[in-house]
């Protein structure tokens, strides 16, 4: 390593980012769930990359291989789209993997192990979702839906175990953001509260992860920490002007589409854990 990964040497590595993202316009094929289409689409649209939703199976051939990533959610999975996702994990470009409610039925865990075999360059979900698919359990009574009944620190010794047995980064989101490869653990402490009260924003999230990947695929880690801290960064800025979470929504898109250098390299709370 030629300089300490200090504090500032994140927030400077997260502009370097933001601006790769904007500069290069990453095209981010997103098959995501029917809730989450909207907002992923605008938050990509505002950080500079090229969202677009397809999802039919006949255009992946084609369109995928195209794709600087791909972004692949099973918020509200069903039988038909199965086969989209599994062509497109498989179409060769990094993808990233949000495993909405993977404790939900058998069906969906198994979704999600199938997938996980493909090799995602990141997972990210929330405490509850990490849990349940590191130890692979559908049935416990305390996986609610699509909201996490656990802080993301009761989930980061299963991340670490997944990160090893998947080889995929596994990032946490949560008042405290965690990242890991199995070996390296960073935290990424931006955000506010209020997000969780917005439909999505966790699918949003994950889909600004996989820009981040198709504008510099180098380093996965890297990448969904710096996306996790800016859209946290982001969300505390709009939540200045916010009145409640319809607000947000927008104050948030907002401030992402407006950051600057010195907001990014000030602002941005990445560090390293011992
Ligand atoms: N208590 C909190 N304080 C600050 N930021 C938070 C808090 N909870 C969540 N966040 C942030 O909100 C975003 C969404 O994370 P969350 O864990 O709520 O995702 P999720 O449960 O998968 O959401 P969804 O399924 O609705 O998309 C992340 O950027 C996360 O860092
Ligand atoms: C509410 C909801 N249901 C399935 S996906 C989704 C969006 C948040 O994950
Ligand atoms: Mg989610």
């Amino acid at each position: 390593m030629d300089e300490e990964r200090t504090g500032a040497w994140w927030g400077r590595r997260a502009w370097a980012l933001l601006s790769a993202v904007r500069e290069r316009s990453p095209l981010v094929q997103c098959i995501t769930n029917l809730v989450s289409m909207d907002i992923a689409a605008n938050a990509l649209t505002a950080a500079g990359a090229s969202p677009a939703m397809l999802h039919c199976l006949r255009e992946i051939p084609d369109f995928t291989p195209r794709c600087h990533a791909v972004y692949i959610n099973v918020g509200t999975l069903s039988e038909d789209w199965l086969p989209s996702m599994r062509a497109a994990a498989s179409a060769g470009r990094p993808w990233v993997l949000d495993p909405v409610a993977a404790a939900a039925s058998g069906f969906r865990m198994e979704a999600c192990l199938e997938l996980l075999a493909l090799r995602p360059a990141v997972v990210r979900g929330n405490a509850s979702e990490i849990l349940a698919l590191a130890t692979r359990s559908d049935s416990s009574t305390s996986f609610k839906g699509v909201d996490s009944s656990h802080d993301s620190g009761e989930a980061l010794q299963a991340a670490k175990a997944l990160a090893r047995s998947s080889g995929a980064v596994i990032a946490v989101s949560g008042a405290v953001d965690f990242i890991t490869d199995g070996e390296q653990v960073l935290s990424a402490s931006n955000g506010v509260a209020m997000m969780q009260k917005i439909t999505a924003t966790g699918c949003a999230v994950t889909a600004l992860i996989a820009a981040f990947i198709g504008a510099d695929p180098s380093d996965a880690l890297a990448a969904a920490a710096c996306a996790l801290a800016i859209f946290g960064l982001a969300g505390e800025i709009g939540m200045e002007s916010a009145k409640g979470p319809a607000s947000l929504r927008m104050h948030l898109i907002d401030a992402l589409y407006g950051l600057d250098e010195q907001t990014v390299t000030s602002g941005v709370k990445i560090a390293l854990l011992p």
